[in-house]
């Protein structure tokens, strides 16, 4: 087994990104970068079939995040010669990854109807075939990203045996099944089981939405570390205030004017000059889901942006709830407010299709 790149600061837990695809672009890396880089980060998956090539935006994730941490380079797949060969293109392009990571917890109908992502957890035998492949054609670490199950927990312990037998390097378990999707709690309980199962570090994932909460996730887990998603689309500032919290210093709290310049960043990072406008601001759409859920009680800022057609009508609102009127001293919330929901709030059949 290989060890995991150190974490910046040494002896702290680890603090992963999480994949997410159309999310975990190089324009949110990068900014991520500026706000407080992650230990690890994870790409959206490179796509494993018959015909796949490496897709060239995440191959630019790879090579050009610029935030001075490791990136792991996610797969989805399970034709056991296109796994091989695209670890092979991997390799020979000398892709400065710091391993190459499995998706088996992907919970997208598209997806798992075709027995990849969440859909392997369902044949063991087949996991056992896939990780073999993986772990003999990869030279460097081999990482594996898995849901607890597919409907029920029926074969979680007989899949952690397997990243036992293959000498996976690192498991980010998100706890909960593929049918539960984004619905249910998450059943940390099964983190503990696995950290206690296995001699790999695992990565706490799944709802770790602030300081708080990842302390907790920690305390109850036993965790190496934790990989967070949508939280950190909401507050860019997580990992850094994870990281000050963990050395017991001051832990930065941002404002809503801190926000609204955060927002501003995103419109740029992910302009592009050819993009049509009504495009790009559908796009931004993606991530103020997530921001709005920290904004106000009633949801206004979600309801109003949500129909915004154009940049200035995009900024108007974000000037009304977040800078005038003396809102841009607000604290911006440690947790999003209870009763708001981003639409969409997980991966999108467009961004899942293999
Ligand atoms: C928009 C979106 C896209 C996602 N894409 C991926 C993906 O490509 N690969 C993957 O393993 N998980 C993907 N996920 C799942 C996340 O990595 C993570 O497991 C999940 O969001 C739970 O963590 P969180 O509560 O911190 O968001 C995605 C989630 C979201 C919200």
């Amino acid at each position: 087994m290989s060890p995991l790149p150190a974490p910046l600061i040494a002896g702290q837990p680890w603090t992963a990104l999480a994949p997410m695809q159309d999310v975990t672009t190089l324009p949110f890396m990068r900014l991520l970068g500026k706000y407080g880089a992650p230990d690890l980060l994870f790409t959206e998956y490179f796509r494993v079939h018959g015909h796949s090539t490496l897709e060239q935006h995440i191959v630019d994730a790879v090579c050009q995040h610029n935030t001075g941490r490791p990136v792991f380079a996610q797969l989805i797949g399970e034709s056991l010669p296109d796994l091989r060969r695209t670890v092979e293109a991997i390799e020979s392009a000398q892709l400065p990854v710091a391993g190459i990571d499995l998706n088996m917890g992907c919970p997208a109908p598209k997806v798992y109807k075709k027995n990849v992502g969440g859909g392997l957890l369902r044949e063991p035998s087949k996991v056992d075939e896939v990780l073999n492949c993986l772990r003999g054609a990869i030279k460097g670490r081999f990482t594996v990203k898995m849901r607890i199950g597919f409907d029920s927990d029926q074969h979680f312990e007989r899949i952690l045996d397997l990243i036992e037998k293959h000498k996976v390097d690192l498991l980010s378990l998100h706890a909960r099944t593929v049918k539960e999707a984004y619905r249910s709690e998450v059943h940390y309980e099964y983190i503990k089981r696995a950290v206690e199962r296995l001699a790999c570090p695992v990565l706490a994932n799944g709802n770790v939405t602030s300081v708080a909460k990842g302390q907790w996730v920690l305390d109850h887990t036993g965790s190496a570390g934790l990989m967070i998603g949508r939280s950190c689309i909401r507050n860019p500032w997580i990992f850094r205030q994870h990281r000050e919290h963990f050395a017991g210093q001051p832990i930065f709290q941002p404002t809503l004017g801190d926000v609204r310049a955060y927002i501003e960043d995103l419109i740029v990072a992910t302009s592009r000059p050819n993009v049509d406008g009504q495009y790009h601001i559908n796009h931004m759409k993606k991530f103020l889901n997530f921001v709005g859920l920290g904004v106000d009680t009633d949801g206004q800022f979600l309801h109003d942006m949500r129909r915004a057609r154009s940049k200035s009508e995009l900024d108007a609102i974000c000037d009304q709830h977040l800078i005038n009127e003396g809102r841009a001293d607000l604290p911006f919330p440690d947790e999003p407010i209870k009763g708001l929901v981003a639409r969409p709030n997980c991966e999108t059949s467009r961004g899942c299709s293999l």
